[in-house]
């Protein structure tokens, strides 16, 4: 055991935030299927090969005609028209529409030359002479009348969807209706999640007695696929150094990065916390001003990331979001890679207050148009405690300079995802 392992430099949040995101790019590039494309991110901006609508549209059922043929209609006087052709949706009209002529038309056609309006059914008045089709009309139609104009919605050539934006319903829409069938995105950043712990029991086996099961690694892997990374589990290992060090080789080789948990603070048997010193690593920090997770480490071995998180559920839970999180959104180049700030409403007085900053699991409430934050649990909030983390959908920001902060007061929050895969 090293002095190093006990004399630590704490670093803060938005320093350790920095080192780490000196050593991020962007990660491939892939291809993959439309369909499979929800969630992931773009990675090569997308414009429009071609204007949307493509061709002019019409927006009802009914009949083109050229306008300045109603000057003349009036409630008193029906102006008539012959139908000279049908366009159903998916055909091109066949003729060229000339005064005192009309088409009959289906909403999504394409509206034939010559015509400047098309008039819904309902306004019209139809019978069969001599089999032939008439309509008339008894008001003015405007020019434009239901007819959508070519590019409308989207020019040729505008950009339509930007790099670094994550895909969902919206842009699956734009994608299909360009063309874009097999859709350029990053990489998942393929993430080796490992736990370490002598204590930790698989999570089908019988409880015994001083030992607990491995929660950490599965709760890590459900915040690995919600910011679009690939978790590969690697299980739990016993407290032993020499075991770590084999495991990190192997993780280290196959994967992007590496997340562990459990075993950085400076207990006898911390062996990450060992680790990190060791010579092939290069250390960017292993203590940051807060709490929980102030022992959370990171580092670089073999030009790849190693993450090494506390093993109290709550401080690994804060040491994903503030830390991993932003390294895997930013390897697949987003753009706002940090969960998002919001200034809220304290609900319940927070009075604990210590000389580091406090990330608080809480819940967002909105009442009356305003959003108010609580605490999680009104008991605990240490950082073993794990029934709290289904319960929060925030970490309220206790600053280390308060004196506890009042209810009504106003606090920032770090708004967590909500749940989804991204
Ligand atoms: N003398 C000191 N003791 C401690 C300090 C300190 O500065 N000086 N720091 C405390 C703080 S703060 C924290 S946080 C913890 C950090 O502990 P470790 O990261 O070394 O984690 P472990 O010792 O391995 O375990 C802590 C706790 O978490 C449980 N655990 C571990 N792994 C898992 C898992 N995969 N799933 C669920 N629970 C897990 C473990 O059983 C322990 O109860 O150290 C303080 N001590
Ligand atoms: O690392 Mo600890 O979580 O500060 O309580
Ligand atoms: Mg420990």
């Amino acid at each position: 055991m090293t002095t190093a392992k006990f004399h630590r430099t704490a670093v803060q949040v938005s320093e350790a935030q920095s080192r780490i995101a000196a050593q991020v790019s962007a990660g491939r590039i892939e291809h993959v299927p439309l369909a499979d494309s929800h969630g992931r991110t773009l990675a090569v901006s997308i414009e429009a090969p071609h204007a949307y609508p493509f061709f002019r549209r019409s927006g009802m059922d009914g009949f083109a005609i050229q306008s300045a043929d109603t000057a003349a209609a009036t409630s008193d006087h029906q102006v008539w028209f012959r139908v000279i052709d049908e366009i159903p949706c998916g055909y091109t009209p066949e003729h060229t529409i000339t005064p005192g002529t009309a088409a009959r038309i289906m909403t999504g056609a394409q509206v034939p030359d010559g015509t400047d309006a098309v008039v819904m059914m309902e306004m019209t008045e139809s019978k069969q002479e001599q089999g032939e089709h008439w309509i008339a009309l008894k008001r003015q139609i405007q020019t434009g009348a239901n007819i959508t104009p070519i590019g409308l919605e989207v020019q040729v050539g505008q950009q339509l969807i930007e790099a670094g934006t994550v895909i969902g319903a919206g842009e699956q829409s734009v994608l299909a209706t360009f063309g874009v069938a097999e859709v350029p995105v990053f990489e998942r950043p393929k993430v080796a999640i490992f736990a370490t712990g002598t204590e930790l029991l698989e999570v089908h086996e019988p409880l015994q007695p001083g030992r607990i099961r491995n929660s950490n690694s599965y709760m890590l892997r459900s915040l690995v696929v919600e910011a679009g990374g690939e978790p590969v589990m690697y299980g739990a290992i016993a407290d032993d150094v020499n075991t770590a060090r084999a495991k990190l080789e192997e993780a280290i080789r196959d994967n992007d990065i590496v997340v562990t948990t459990g075993g950085v603070s400076v207990g006898d048997y911390d062996i990450m916390g060992e680790l990190v010193l060791e010579e092939q690593m290069q250390l960017l920090f292993n203590k940051v001003t807060m709490r929980p997770g102030s022992v959370t480490t990171a580092a670089i071995y073999k030009d790849k990331l190693l993450f090494a998180l506390s093993g109290n559920p709550g401080a690994c839970f804060v040491g994903f979001n503030l830390f991993v999180r932003p390294t895997l959104r930013a390897m697949q180049a987003d753009a706002h890679p940090y969960l998002e700030e919001w200034n809220v409403i304290l609900e319940d007085g927070y009075a604990k207050v210590n000389n580091f900053t406090r990330f608080v699991r809480g819940r967002t409430i909105i009442r009356d148009g305003r959003v108010f934050a609580a605490p999680a649990a009104s008991r605990v909030d240490e950082s073993s405690v794990m029934i709290t983390i289904k319960d929060s959908d925030c970490l309220i920001v206790i600053p280390p300079e308060k004196k506890g902060i009042a209810a009504g007061e106003q606090v920032k929050i770090l708004k967590l995802p909500t749940g989804q895969a991204r």
